[in-house]
C-alpha cells in the first residue's frame, strides 16, 4: 500500500481514473473524494472512484497523507487556500494540472511548512470530462511528469513516483518552465489549431447543418474530436501558459505564412521536402514506442 488516505479534489476526468485505478490495485488504503455538486459527489460514489465522499475540501483532507488537486488550472489557488490551514505536517499535496509554473506559484504561498508539494502532469486525458468518464487504464503506458523544486523531500517524490508507475504511467521529472514550453508544443497550441480549425469550418455554416459532418475526412474528425475538450479547463490552460503559447503560436503563423508562399507560387519542391521532414517526425515517434494508440506501437507496419 503506498498510501493510507488518499484525498481527491474535484472530481473528474482524472480523479475519477486515479480513483478507479487506485481502488482496482489496492494501491492506497482509503479514498475520500470530494466535489462542490452533490450530484457528482454521488455519481462518484456509485462508480465506486472513492470510498466517501465529503462536502467541503477541507473536510477531505483531514488525515490524508496525499491530497490530489484535480480543478482546472485556474480553480488551484481557491483550493489551496481553503485546505492549506488543515494540512497536516508531512502531508504531500500534489495536482494533475496541464500548466505547471502557474500552478506553483498558486498553490505553494498557500501550503504550510512540513507539507511537501510535488506537481505532476499525467500526459493522458480524452475530450471528455466530469467523474463518469473516467476509466482505470487511462495511464496506461503514458508519462507523468513531475516539477518538484530542488528542495522538496526525495522521500515524498519517490513515493508519489510509486504511485503514479503503479498506475501504469512512466514518470519523468523536469523544471516547471520547460514543461510548460514542452507542453505548449505538444498539447498547448494543437489544441488551439483544433479549436480554430473547427470554428473556420463552423464559420463557413456547414458544420453543423451537413456536408462538413457527412464528408468529414479523418483529418477533420481528429480536430473535432481534440475541439470538443472541457472549455474551463482549455481557457485556464491558455489564460496560465500564455507566454508559452504565443511563442510557439507565433512560431507556427512564421511557418503557415511559408507553406501558404509555396502553395501560392507552386513551390512543389518546399512542400515536399517540409512534409518529407515532419513523416520523419512521426516515424521517430513510432520508432521510441510513444504511439500508444497502435496496435503494436506500429512497429510491425511501419505506420
Ligand atoms: N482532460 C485532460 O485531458 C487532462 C489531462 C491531464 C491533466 N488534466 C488537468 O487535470 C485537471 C482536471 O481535469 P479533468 O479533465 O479531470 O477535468 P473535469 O472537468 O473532468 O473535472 C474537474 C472537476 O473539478 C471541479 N471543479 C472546478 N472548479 C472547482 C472548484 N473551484 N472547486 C472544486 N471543484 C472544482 C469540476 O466541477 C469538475 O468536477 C485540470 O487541471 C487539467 O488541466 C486534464
Ligand atoms: O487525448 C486527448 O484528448 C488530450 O488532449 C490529452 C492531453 C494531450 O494534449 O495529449 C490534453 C491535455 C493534457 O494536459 C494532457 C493530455
Amino acid at each position: 500500500m503506498i498510501y493510507e488516505r488518499v484525498a481527491l479534489i474535484g472530481l473528474g476526468l482524472i480523479a475519477g481514473s486515479m480513483g478507479l485505478r487506485m481502488k482496482r490495485d489496492g494501491l492506497v488504503g482509503e479514498v475520500v473524494g470530494t466535489a462542490r455538486s452533490a450530484e457528482t459527489r454521488d455519481v462518484a460514489v456509485a462508480l465506486g472512484l472513492c470510498d466517501r465522499v465529503t462536502e467541503d475540501a477541507a473536510a477531505a483532507v483531514a488525515g490524508a497523507d496525499l491530497v490530489v488537486l484535480c480543478v482546472p488550472v485556474g480553480a488551484m489557488e481557491d483550493v489551496a487556500a481553503e485546505i492549506g490551514p488543515h494540512l497536516a505536517p508531512g502531508t504531500t499535496v500534489t495536482d494533475v494540472g496541464s500548466v505547471k509554473r502557474a500552478v506553483i506559484e498558486a498553490v505553494a504561498p498557500h501550503l504550510p511548512a512540513g507539507v511537501h508539494f510535488v506537481p505532476a502532469h499525467p500526459l493522458a486525458g480524452t475530450e471528455h470530462s466530469g467523474p463518469r468518464s473516467g476509466f482505470p487504464e487511462l495511464f496506461e503506458r503514458r508519462w507523468c511528469l513531475m516539477t518538484p523544486g530542488a528542495e522538496t523531500d526525495p522521500d515524498a517524490v519517490s513515493r508519489l513516483s510509486d504511485l503514479w508507475t503503479a498506475m501504469g504511467s512512466r514518470v519523468d521529472r523536469m523544471d516547471p518552465d520547460h514543461h510548460d514550453l514542452v507542453l505548449a508544443v505538444t498539447s498547448h497550441a494543437p489544441h488551439l489549431i483544433a479549436y480554430t480549425m473547427v470554428g473556420v469550418a463552423d464559420d463557413l455554416g456547414r458544420v453543423t447543418d451537413s456536408e462538413v459532418i457527412e464528408y468529414s475526412a479523418a483529418g477533420f474528425r481528429d480536430f473535432t474530436r481534440i475541439a470538443a475538450s472541457d472549455p474551463v479547463m482549455w481557457r485556464d490552460v491558455f489564460l496560465t501558459n500564455k507566454d508559452a503559447t504565443l511563442e510557439i503560436l507565433g512560431r507556427f503563423t512564421e511557418e503557415l505564412f511559408a507553406l501558404q508562399r509555396a502553395i501560392r507560387t507552386g513551390d512543389g519542391a518546399m512542400l515536399h521536402d517540409y512534409f518529407t521532414r515532419t513523416r520523419a517526425i512521426r516515424r521517430g515517434i513510432i520508432e521510441a514506442g510513444q504511439d500508444i494508440d497502435a496496435p503494436d506501437f506500429g512497429r510491425s507496419t511501419g505506420r
